[in-house]
């Protein structure tokens, strides 16, 4: 039995039309921690979580959940996983406690052996158990769904954008649940578009842009990699040698008499650059700096992956 929570093997995912979602990916997310899966719009972190979810059909690759291969044991993959959806969808007509209950019958828990009065305890909503769902604000029935994903106490928990749109009180209350959920054992896996949610959540996060995951490694080493400033810089003649300084990271040429170099933040700052370039005898007509995000991370990794 795999000791991974979930297991990713030369996972391949096509749409009808064409659209390759998914390129290969292969990707262990180990049990215990909690894991976070980022990307731009469009990166294939949705097509992946329905994967496992068993709402959308792998082109082809294998998967397994807690040990499960979700296509020889869909039950027992199944059952092994808690889903929060991006979308919030509900029958307006149910009552928060129905909604666990009938999500708690879905499963076969018998009602000696159901905790929708401690799930609702949990996410707040015990003053709410009897009111209907469409008068519940979006923060409550965000808080809902968390309950419904985890009515058959699945060993692993994926949250799937749990934070867009919401408001930062909220936001803490949930990030306090799913860390107390993982201390009492629960792998958790959420996808962000959000470098610094995952930075304050995750133990280890994976990168994936177009469909191919870029980065997996423990957070601390991925985020020092964003720790890279660059700065755009305009000298006042053609440049034949693009000048070299051990304080830059990296620098390239963007035109005849423009470069663009970055360099680590935590180590240098912008007035030790821009000596440098001025030691080459290059007068600085013009800078421009740029505040490094995902975007950085994803160059900063591919630079490499190509070197
Ligand atoms: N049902 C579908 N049919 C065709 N193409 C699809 C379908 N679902 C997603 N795609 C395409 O597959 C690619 C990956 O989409 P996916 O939703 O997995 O990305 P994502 O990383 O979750 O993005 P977002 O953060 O916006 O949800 C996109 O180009 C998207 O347009």
């Amino acid at each position: 039995m795999s000791d991974a929570a979930i297991r990713i093997e030369n996972l391949c995912k096509t749409y009808a039309g064409g659209k390759r979602a998914l390129n290969d990916v292969s990707l262990d997310i180990p049990r215990g921690q909690i894991f976070g899966l980022l990307g731009p719009n469009g990166a294939g972190k949705s097509t992946m979580i329905n994967i496992l979810a068993g709402l959308v059909m792998k082109t082809s690759g294998a998967v397994s959940i807690w040990g499960f291969d979700i296509d020889e044991r869909p039950r027992n993959a199944k059952r092994a996983i808690g889903i929060v959806p991006q979308e919030i969808l509900f029958d307006p007509f149910f009552t928060p406690r129905e909604a666990l209950e009938i999500q708690a019958g879905l499963y076969g828990i018998p009602p000696s052996e159901r905790r929708s009065d401690a799930l609702l305890a949990a996410m707040h909503l015990t003053d709410k158990a009897h009111a209907y769902s469409r008068t519940l604000s979006g923060g409550m029935k965000r808080r809902l769904l968390v309950a419904k994903a985890m009515v058959h106490s699945p060993p692993i928990l994926v949250l799937d954008e749990p934070t867009a749109g919401v408001d930062i009180e909220l936001r803490k209350q949930l990030w306090s649940y799913v860390k107390q959920l993982n201390a009492q054992g629960v792998t958790v896996v959420l996808t962000t578009h959000y470098l610094e949610e995952a930075e304050e959540l995750c133990d280890r996060i994976a990168i994936i842009n177009h469909g191919e995951v870029v980065a997996n490694e423990p957070t601390r080493t991925l985020i020092a990699r964003a720790q890279e400033k660059a700065v755009v810089v305009t000298v006042d003649r053609d440049i034949d040698k693009v000048p070299e300084a051990t304080c830059f990271d990296r620098i390239a040429q963007l035109d005849e008499r423009t470069i663009e170099i970055g360099y680590r933040k935590d180590k240098v700052n912008a007035g030790e650059v821009l000596a440098a370039v001025q030691r080459d005898g290059l007068g600085i007509v013009d800078v421009r700096t740029r505040d490094p995000d995902l975007e950085d991370v994803f160059l900063s990794l591919t630079s490499e992956a190509a070197a």
